[in-house]
């Protein structure tokens, strides 16, 4: 029954008093009008109340302020100490209740007059206290029990009041907000948030907030060391009467979330970059691609595979692959096997089989290449295939263009070069199975160059080509017309009996050139020199059999054009020797081999010396002098004479103006000029820029040219030569007699000497000798005013008959030998003697 009671402990030195109270809160009425059972204790003095204190479980404390100090009421702060849980209630007389107050500061309870101390109202009163203490309990344990929940929440909580300054932040938010409770105290919610996110969090809340609604919002706090934490934010308001009171807020950290999120986004952004890319390349590449499921249905075509397929996209998906790309042998027009079926099958890259044809979904067929591969999953397993193949027909045209261009002859379609080597290899392959003869002519236009010089490369190409097609009428289907190049073609006679076939050909040949061929408005009188040689006789390989017939070919040439030649092999020896010859002219220039030696001409009235001829020595390192006639021609074949005919002139007029520095009483110098310096563009100006620089007077040099030579194109030579009369040289024209110059000609060219050729000269001697030929010439010039020197001349005999003639001057071995230029200066400073 104690058990259950409120232990009341009265402290009180009125033990009467104290008596009474007793009475009166263990008696009925009290315990009806608190609903407690008391057991009451008294004592008299602080000290017993303090002992009583520490040993028994006291609940109420009812204390007489009478046993205070006046001035010290510490003792109620001392009681509570002693006894915390304890309610304690202190008696004062009425008009004292400013004292009782003053307790109440000091840590008592309530307090009550003692005159209110009967059984109502001492029991209500203790019974209030009681109840308020245990509410006060209670609420201490909520607030408890609150700040354990709030502490050991995740999500931040905030309440803010109605100012919106933060009251209380739990430990969630502080770790959110990277501040402690003190910072975060009394400022106001929103300075947490990002300020890049601020107004527009601040402007939500307000909006849902005016509504009464709760917020729930996303955002970004910033912490003061720059950290972002992203939170999610609930808010709602705390209303007391309708009247906000402020605001609780729970914060959730979701940065994490938000991280992954964004990794997320930035992983599609990424696909969707690579997915946008392989699109765009795979429409742009040249190329169709098309991509296949395991089970070969397609699940992709690129624009240029809907193209060639003539299927598109969303037709073509799901179908099987055969379907869409069917594919046959070019050749054997059987369906090709499909390169995506191999590629699953083998799971390796595979190529179709060359000359394949897609077959268009229209029917039509197109040459393709292509290959295909298998497509792996991140397991390496084969989920399908993917099929690149592009259109070859023009890439297979171009190839086959380009075969036949590096076969052919762009001017004439005649097989070139290297088609006839292959062929000639054939033909010599087969005729030695068949014990045939193989021949190979090689046919060179005569004066080709002049023509296309003189009309033009236009009208020089036209007639390449009528003579490739007149070539063709001439030989059979199975010969073979090739063009080696420039002027130069070459036909291939296989499986002949006999060389008499290949000069049967030949006469063909030179047969059906007889008739002028009409080109660009011109008549054109062609002749050819034709070189052939004869496998095996002259040649076992293609290489020495196209050799010997240039060697043959040349010679023709050198048998005066026209012709035909059979490869010898004495040719060959020729050849080799022209080879050499060519070789070392090239270098002779820089090598300082070439001299001139001059030869007097004697005026047979006065018998002195009145002209010299320069004549061209070549010294050579290995082979000693070389003579004139045998490396001149050569020189001209190759082009050489020109630098050479430059360096003659040159040294002759540089020798001219020696003499006359010397003092002497110089002789014109006749210096021999090729055609080919003549024809030449600037050769007129060129001597006159020579005669300027080394200072010769132009009437000192006399300019020498070959009857034969100058009359094979006397038309086109006639302006130089008016050019190099203008100059103010003499002209000479060499070997009078043998060039069959026209009367007309004679008239027109502006010669101002004729030299008799030695061959007539010669012919002075011998029994049957025309001397009247010798005399026709001099009669002839002396009409044309042209002075006559008598060349080659050797005897007495001569000189006495060229003087009867009364021919103007001699030149030869009688009168003075070609000299070096010393001896010459010594024939000039004493004279010669007159015959
Ligand atoms: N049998 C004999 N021969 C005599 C007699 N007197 C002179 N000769 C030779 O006859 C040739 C005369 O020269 P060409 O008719 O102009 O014939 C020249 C000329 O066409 C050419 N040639 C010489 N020098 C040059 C040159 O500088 N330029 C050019 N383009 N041709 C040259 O080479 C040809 C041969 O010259 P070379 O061998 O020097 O031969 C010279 C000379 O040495 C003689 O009494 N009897």
């Amino acid at each position: 029954m104690d058990a259950a009671r409120t232990r009341v402990l009265i402290v009180n030195a009125d033990t009467r008093e104290a008596g009474r109270l007793r009475g009166v809160l263990e008696g009925t009425e009290a315990q009806a009008m608190s609903g407690h059972l008391f057991r009451v204790e008294c004592v008299t003095s602080l000290t017993d109340a303090a002992e009583q204190l520490t040993r028994d479980d006291i609940t109420i404390v009812l204390l007489d302020l009478a046993l205070l100090p006046a001035d010290n009421l510490e003792t109620c702060g001392q009681i509570r100490a002693l006894a915390p849980d304890a309610l304690l209630l202190v008696l004062a007389e009425a008009g004292d209740e400013a004292r009782a107050r003053a307790a109440l500061q000091c840590g008592a309870h309530d307090f009550l007059l003692k005159g209110d101390t009967d059984a109502r109202w001492l029991a209500r009163t203790v019974g209030h206290a009681l109840e308020r203490r245990a509410a006060a309990r209670a609420l201490r344990f909520s607030e408890t029990r609150f700040r354990a929940i709030s502490d050991a929440s995740p999500l931040g909580i905030v309440v803010t009041d109605a100012q919106g300054l933060c009251t209380y932040t739990n430990d969630a938010y502080q770790s959110m907000s990277g501040l402690d409770a003190r910072h975060v105290a009394g400022r106001h919610w929103s300075c947490f948030i990002h300020p890049d996110d601020r107004a527009r969090v601040q402007l939500e809340v307000a909006a849902v907030l005016q509504s009464a609604k709760t917020f729930s919002g996303e955002m970004r706090l910033l912490q003061r060391d720059g950290e972002v934490v992203w939170a999610r934010m609930h808010a709602a308001w705390m209303t007391d009467d309708g009247a906000p009171q402020g605001c609780v807020q729970t914060v959730e950290d979701i940065t994490d979330r938000k991280k992954a999120e964004n990794a997320l986004l930035q992983a599609e952004e990424a696909l969707f970059d690579e997915r946008e890319r392989a699109q765009v390349t795979l429409n742009s590449i040249g190329d169709a691609v098309i991509a296949t499921d395991s089970q070969g249905r397609v699940s992709y075509l690129n624009q240029v595979a809907e193209s060639m397929t003539g299927w598109s996209a969303p037709e073509a998906l799901c179908r099987p692959l055969s379907e869409i790309f069917a594919v046959i042998d070019g050749t054997s027009r059987v369906v090709a096997t499909n390169p995506a079926e191999r590629a699953i099958a083998e799971n390796r890259r595979v190529g179709l089989a060359m000359d394949c044809l897609l077959v268009r979904r229209d029917g039509v067929e197109l040459p393709i290449e292509d290959s295909a591969a298998p497509i792996h999953d991140r397991r390496g397993r084969v989920t399908g295939a993917v099929i690149v193949f592009h259109d070859v027909s023009q890439s297979r045209a171009m190839a086959i263009r380009m075969a036949y261009m590096a076969q052919h002859d762009f001017l004439t379609g005649l097989p070139n070069r290297a088609l006839l080597t292959e062929r000639l290899a054939q033909a010599i392959g087969q005729a030695a199975r068949h014990h045939k003869q193989v021949a190979l002519l090689f046919i060179d236009l005569d004066f080709f160059k002049r023509i296309n010089d003189s009309l033009g490369h236009a009208v020089g190409d036209q007639l390449l080509q009528c003579v490739a097609e007149r070539l063709i009428g001439c030989v059979r289907a199975t010969d073979s017309v090739c063009r080696q190049g420039g002027d130069e073609f070459v036909i291939l006679l296989a499986e002949i009996e006999q060389p008499q076939d290949a000069a049967g050909v030949a006469d063909k040949i030179h047969q059906a050139f007889l008739e002028p061929q009409q080109v660009g408005g011109h008549t054109l009188q062609i002749t050819l020199s034709v070189g052939i040689s004869v496998y095996p006789d002259d040649g076992n390989t293609a290489e020495a059999m196209m050799r010997n017939a240039d060697i043959a070919m040349y010679h023709a040439k050198a048998q005066g054009r026209n012709n035909c030649q059979f490869f010898t092999p004495e040719m060959n020896e020729r050849a080799v020797q022209r080879l050499l010859i060519e070789g070392g002219l090239r270098r002779a220039l820089g090598n300082q081999e070439f001299r001139l030696h001059y030869q007097p001409q004697i005026n047979l009235a006065s018998g002195a010396v009145t002209g010299a001829e320069a004549l061209l020595r070549w010294r050579t390192p290995d082979h000693g002098l070389v003579s004139p006639t045998q490396f001149v021609p050569i020189a001209e074949e190759c082009g050489l004479i020109v630098p050479i005919g430059q360096w003659v002139l040159r040294e002759a007029c540089r020798q001219i103006r020696a003499w006359q520095d010397r003092g002497l009483c110089v002789v014109p110098v006749a210096v021999n000029i090729s055609v080919v310096e003549l024809r030449r563009p600037g050769f007129a100006e060129s001597v006159a820029r020579i005669l300027y620089e080394t200072g010769v007077p132009p009437h000192l040099l006399e300019l020498e040219l070959t009857e034969t030579r100058l009359m094979q194109d006397a038309e086109s030579s006639m302006s130089v030569l008016r050019s190099l009369k203008s100059i103010g040289v003499k002209l000479v024209m060499d070997d009078f007699g043998t060039g069959y110059s026209s009367l007309s000609y004679l008239r027109r060219f502006p010669f101002d000497v004729l030299k008799i050729d030695q061959s007539f000269i010669h012919d002075l001697d011998s029994e049957d000798g025309d001397a009247g030929i010798v005399g026709a010439i001099i009669g002839m010039a002396t009409h044309l005013r042209q002075k006559v020197v008598a060349e080659g001349v050797e005897t007495e005999q001569q000189l006495a008959l060229l003087r009867i003639r009364q021919c103007d001057a001699v030149q030869g071995h009688l009168v003075g030998r070609p000299m070096e230029a010393d001896g010459f200066a010594g024939l000039l400073a004493g004279g010669m003697p007159a015959r």
